[in-house]
């Protein structure tokens, strides 16, 4: 399996994810949801890069030019709710894609133990698809995994991508056992060595999803 973290090589996209880190910029909750999409968006053109082209003759005012442009049919899921600005930003630059939904959220059964719900999924057919599932946070990878299992329910796809922002060792570990091998390319801005007792990543940047939309009851 494929692992890319692009905050390897220094790019503007590292001061994005350090603003989304940023305990005091962070509490803009516009300019943190601005700043994920943006992530979105390059990432976007990164994983454009993987997919097929052809040459096709367009047809301009004043010839044929001659383009190499991308065949994939595309689908971009998004785990509810924290995904929905980085859906946003990938579907700027791929907006030709077809849309799939997915909510999953933490229900916990005391302080520190939980488990992933999955209620809602809304999804084009997946089978032969170039499938990207974007979620910001991975954390245990597990809200991954199991919005994995119910997108496959609508079919095979041609290829994977795992889209997210900041991963923790243990999710992409996690990820590398339980995305099938051949097909999952796992993409990411930042990796992160820890996990707290919560199975928050630290240092993380708190919680996304309340950064992006408030906190819930
Ligand atoms: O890898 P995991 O351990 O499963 O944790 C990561 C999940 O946690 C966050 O969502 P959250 O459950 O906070 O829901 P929210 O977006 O509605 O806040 C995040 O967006 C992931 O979906
Ligand atoms: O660190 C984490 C873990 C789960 N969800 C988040 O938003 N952040
Ligand atoms: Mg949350």
């Amino acid at each position: 399996m494929k692992i890319v973290n692009l905050g390897e090589s220094n790019s503007v996209l590292n001061r994005f994810v350090a603003e989304l880190r940023d305990v005091n910029i962070q509490k803009d909750s516009m300019r943190f949801r601005r700043n994920i999409e943006r992530i979105g968006e390059i990432m976007a053109y990164e994983i454009s890069k993987d997919f097929t082209y052809s040459k096709k003759g367009i047809q301009s005012p004043l010839g044929i030019a001659p383009m190499n442009t991308p065949d994939d049919s595309v689908v971009i899921s998004t785990i509810l709710r924290a995904g929905l600005p980085y859906h946003q930003g990938f579907l700027s630059y791929l907006d030709n894609a077809e849309n799939a939904f997915v909510s999953a959220y933490r229900k916990y059964k005391d302080r520190l133990n939980f488990d992933i719900h999955i209620e809602y999924i809304a999804s084009p057919r997946l089978t032969d698809k170039t499938l990207i599932i974007t979620d910001p946070m991975l954390a245990t990878g597990s809200s991954m995994e199991l919005a994995y299992e119910a997108l496959r329910t609508k079919g095979h796809p041609a290829h994977i991508h795992v889209a997210s922002i900041i991963a923790s060792k243990q999710a992409i570990e996690y990820l590398q056992r339980k995305m099938p091998d051949d097909i999952t390319t796992i993409w990411v801005a930042a990796v992160d060595d820890e996990l707290d007792d919560h199975s928050y990543i630290v240092p993380g940047l708190g919680d996304a999803g309340d950064l992006s939309y408030g906190e819930k009851e």
